[in-house]
């Protein structure tokens, strides 16, 4: 049986503050980093072990990958970073209060940003400061590639590359993988690896900081999910307490 671990960044500064994150390069809170060394030490408590992992570019995910690994006596194993992995860029939302913005627009209309598919919050105009394609870590990206804004069937074409062309191949042959990633980008995933439809990806929503277990078989289609707590796998269904802002 091939098992995959999945899990969301521990709260960030901006999670805290209630802010449209995307790419945006903030840290994790204190709380994010607890909740990252108690990931760890559950993946470790009931055994876990990683041949590699993966996270994005940005270091919120970054530390909280560290963490997990520091916490498991792990830090040796290959560790793969890539903004196909990144958060969903949020376009000229970054930055912005959440709560602020649906008094401003509508709660209907942050909503739509939030959890529909296929509506891309406004972009990002190239002059602004948040605009950042020219910063080294963006450097290998083809022309075209730097989004302006996103909606998440966007950034799920992108994480599904990075799945089928980089994780798949490595747990096809029996490696143990860890991927640390951010809200949106673990939303789109799971929509495809459960084919959820599209109507059906608005409620679910990643708790920050909580390892969450893909059994696939040889396939790599999903056989069940579930996430882990202190004492072992919570109930199936069970979305733990703790959820985003
Ligand atoms: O701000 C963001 O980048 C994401 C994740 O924190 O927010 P949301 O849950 O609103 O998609």
């Amino acid at each position: 049986m091939i098992r995959v671990v999945l899990i969301r960044h521990g709260q960030s500064v901006w999670n805290l503050e209630n802010r449209f994150t995307g790419w945006t390069d903030v840290d994790l809170s204190p709380n994010g980093l607890e909740e990252a060394r108690q990931a760890g030490m559950i993946l470790s408590k009931q055994g876990y072990v990683f041949d590699a992992a993966h996270t994005s570019v940005l270091k919120r995910a970054i530390r909280t990958m560290w963490i997990i690994l520091h916490e498991m006596d792990l830090t040796w194993i290959p560790e793969f970073k890539s903004w196909k992995l990144n958060e969903r860029h949020y376009g000229a939302l970054q930055g912005l209060n959440k709560a602020e913005t649906a008094v401003k627009y509508g709660e209907e209309q942050v909503h739509l940003w939030r959890r529909s598919v296929d509506v891309r919050p406004p972009a990002l105009d190239k002059s602004d400061p948040r605009y950042e394609a020219s910063a080294p870590r963006y450097r290998n990206l083809q022309k075209g590639e730097f989004p302006l804004t996103e909606s998440l069937d966007d950034t799920e074409r992108r994480v599904v590359k990075y799945w089928e062309e980089i994780i798949a191949p490595d747990l096809s042959i029996g490696k143990h993988i860890l991927i640390a990633a951010h809200g949106n980008t673990l939303r789109a995933l799971v929509k495809h690896l459960d084919r959820i439809p599209a109507d059906g990806i608005a409620d679910l929503n990643i708790p920050t900081g909580m390892p969450l277990v893909y059994e696939l078989n040889e396939q790599l289609s999903p056989i069940r999910h579930y996430y882990l707590g202190i004492d072992g796998e919570l109930p199936e269904g069970t979305i733990p307490s703790r959820m985003p802002s």
